[in-house]
């Protein structure tokens, strides 16, 4: 089981306050995510989340237990994190295990598998720079993976991609979440991307931002190829739209 629930949280920075009032709820296997425009307090919620920060007020909850301010129980990718360009995508699949003091080998012996699932096969012993843009992105969704946290944080971890790398990463991503049953709170200022991937959408937005719609996506088209060419895909996207 996994159970997040964020209660109430309000952040400010000096007398700028950020966030107001934010709860959200993120169950188990769901991917939810977080819509709104640039500097709107995004990545301050993300990080609070993620236990990088703390609140001004209000919980972190996860499974029941109080984790405000404390980190380690969710993997989570930031929006810049890029691989180490010197190290393998194998040597930098390993390094949340080599972090946690375990040995290589048995690092080695853990990701081994994993680079099926994420497509990676045969890049083991490749450098990021000899990976197209796509690759290297599950390559560093294949490290988050490997941190072995049954919930993934991920802030904008798709924005750097073009068009068509993004599409087949999206279906590619729903597939994995269904394989491997993750669950996932991402951070988005795509409209697409949010109704494309997500359970459920939240959408923040003011100043200071508060939490001001929640959005369910639950159209029968969700999970085929052509979802977005679909009357319900519009329909969410102007509700999402006119409410931004
Ligand atoms: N450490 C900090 N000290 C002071 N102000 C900060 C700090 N971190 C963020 N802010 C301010 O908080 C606001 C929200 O920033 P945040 O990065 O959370 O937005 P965002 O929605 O994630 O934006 P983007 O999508 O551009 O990353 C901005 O006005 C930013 O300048």
């Amino acid at each position: 089981m996994d159970q997040i629930e964020i209660k109430n949280i309000k952040k400010s920075f000096g007398s700028h306050q950020i966030l107001n009032d934010i709860s959200i709820h993120v169950d188990s296997h769901e991917i939810v995510s977080i819509l709104g425009v640039s500097g709107v307090g995004k990545t301050t919620l993300f990080n609070i989340v993620a236990g990088i920060s703390n609140p001004d007020q209000g919980q972190v909850i996860y499974n029941q237990q109080d984790i405000t301010g404390q980190s380690g129980f969710f993997s989570y990718m930031l929006q810049k994190d890029l691989l180490l360009p010197y190290r393998t995508i194998m040597g930098n699949a390993i390094l949340p295990s080599i972090i946690k003091n375990t040995s290589k080998k048995e690092a080695i012996q853990k990701a081994a598998p994993a680079f099926k699932i994420f497509g990676l096969e045969g890049t083991e012993n490749k450098y990021p720079n000899q990976l197209s843009g796509g690759m290297r992105q599950r390559a560093a969704l294949l490290r988050t993976y490997l941190a072995s946290k049954n919930v993934n944080l991920l802030d904008e971890p798709f924005s750097a991609l073009d068009e068509l790398t993004k599409r087949n990463i999206y279906k590619w991503y729903l597939d994995l979440n269904q394989k491997i049953g993750t669950t996932t709170l991402l951070i988005t200022h795509s409209v697409d991307e949010a109704v494309t991937l997500s359970d459920r959408v939240y959408i923040l937005s003011g100043q200071p931002a508060t939490i001001t719609k929640e959005l369910v996506i639950d159209s029968p088209q969700k999970r085929t190829d052509d979802f977005e060419l679909t009357e319900d895909f519009l329909k969410y996207k102007k509700e999402i739209l006119t409410s931004l």
